[in-house]
């Protein structure tokens, strides 16, 4: 069946079903299996909400205990792949270090290319537990400092946050990093999980498709968005010139990094949890001028774009928390695939039990039965 209209964008089309997550953009809801995003980030941590995904229902205790200890046993990396990583050349950004050694442990493991559905989902593990430990790895090494080794006795958020600085979070720190994963595991069918789907769907191998994802995250308008944000901070300064400085980006009609999302058309509830812990953390440390600043950007931008549909996105307040826990900026989209690696490996899972590979089309606007002209006749 082929129709003549173009959704610009795939804006609207449908193209699968799912039982994963749901989004009225209208109402700024968000359900994982019908619960809402609020009550996973104030109940749950990043290894339920994973198992909940893969699995599509909630875990008992001895389940989640298992996936937790089968996370834990799995964190370790082939040391080739730390080699490597520590051989990347210099001030390479994180997402690009991130997407070739993610392409790189692929040529480690034995079970690559197993794409039966409990393949898939041993896959899933691994890749789930090994992101943190690459991604720390990563930020190590820019920093000239040693790699640290995974612990099994901390939880993943905590774990990550550990071998990030060398030093063991406190549970308040390792608690407020699990909310941020948890608000970010799974968005629906945005562009790095269509993408890992795309891969998946030509009954390519889960590496490959995750390769895929974390290059299409790393790109501004998507995951990239969150070390926009913080450039733009950056670039503000001070609270004092917060309003100008927005007001003469939108009057140039430039875009705002952190707010607009194709989905939302209100507030995005993950941005809501998000600046409330910003603000906690902020009065209670007096750290920066960040969340000062992203309040009066927002009010502008409610007052200015409300009326089309743009409000601040998960993007908005992130990096100040990240930022709060003493994380540079350039590993804020890494810290995003950190969490939607479980999403993207539920929703490949999801998708590849009902296969059928995407291929889209587009209209043809170029010349047709035109005769070939000799290169030198032209
Ligand atoms: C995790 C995530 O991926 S969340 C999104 C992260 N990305 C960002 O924060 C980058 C900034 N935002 C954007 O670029 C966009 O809002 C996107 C990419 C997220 C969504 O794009 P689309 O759905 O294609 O919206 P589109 O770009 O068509 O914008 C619709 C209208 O809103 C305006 N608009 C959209 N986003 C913004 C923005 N960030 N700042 C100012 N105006 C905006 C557009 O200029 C356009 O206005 P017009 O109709 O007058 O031309
Ligand atoms: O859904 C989208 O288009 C973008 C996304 O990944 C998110 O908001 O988490």
């Amino acid at each position: 069946m082929t129709t003549t209209t173009i959704a610009k964008g795939l804006e609207g089309v449908l193209f699968t079903e799912t039982k994963l997550t749901f989004i009225d953009g209208t109402a700024g809801v968000l359900e994982h299996l019908g619960i809402p995003i609020q009550q996973w980030a104030e109940k749950s941590t990043f290894e339920e909400l994973s198992f909940a995904l893969l699995h599509a229902r909630l875990p008992k205790a001895d389940e989640l205990a298992q996936f937790d200890a089968a996370l834990k046993a799995n964190r370790a990396v082939p040391a080739e792949l730390v080699s490597l990583i520590e051989a990347f050349p210099k001030g390479v950004h994180p997402m690009q270090a991130l997407r070739t050694a993610v392409s790189h442990l692929g040529l480690f493991d034995a079970d690559a290319e197993n794409i039966t559905e409990e393949g898939r989902y041993a896959l899933s593990v691994r890749l789930i537990a090994q992101f943190s430990t690459i991604i720390a790895a990563i930020a190590r090494t820019q920093e000239g400092q040693p790699v640290v080794a995974p612990r099994a006795d901390l939880t993943h958020a905590g774990n990550f946050l550990y071998m990030l600085t060398g030093k063991e979070p406190t549970e308040e720190q390792a608690r407020l990093f699990d909310i941020a994963l948890v608000l970010h595991v799974d968005h629906g069918m945005n562009a790095s999980t269509f993408t890992a789907i795309a891969t998946a769907s030509t009954l390519s191998d889960m590496y490959s498709a995750i390769t895929s994802a974390v290059g299409s995250l790393k790109g501004p308008l998507h995951g990239g968005a969150n070390e926009a944000v913080m450039d733009m901070l950056d670039e503000i300064g001070t609270v004092d010139k917060a309003e100008a400085y927005i007001t003469e980006k939108l009057d140039r009609k430039e875009k705002i990094m952190g707010v607009g999302h194709r989905v939302y058309k209100y507030f995005d509830p993950r941005s809501r949890v998000l600046r409330d812990y910003a603000a906690h953390v902020a009065e209670k440390e007096g750290k920066s001028d960040y969340y000062a600043i992203l309040e009066t950007i927002e009010r502008v931008i409610v007052e200015r774009l409300s009326s089309k549909g743009i409000y601040p996105n998960v993007d908005f307040y992130s990096g100040t928390v990240y930022s709060d826990l003493g994380i540079k900026k350039e590993f804020f989209t890494p810290i995003f695939a950190l969490a939607r690696i479980s999403g993207w490996c539920a929703s490949v899972n999801e998708y590849t039990l009902n296969n059928r590979i995407l291929r889209p089309d587009a209209v043809y606007t170029g010349a047709r039965e035109a005769a070939y002209v000799e290169i030198q006749d032209r």
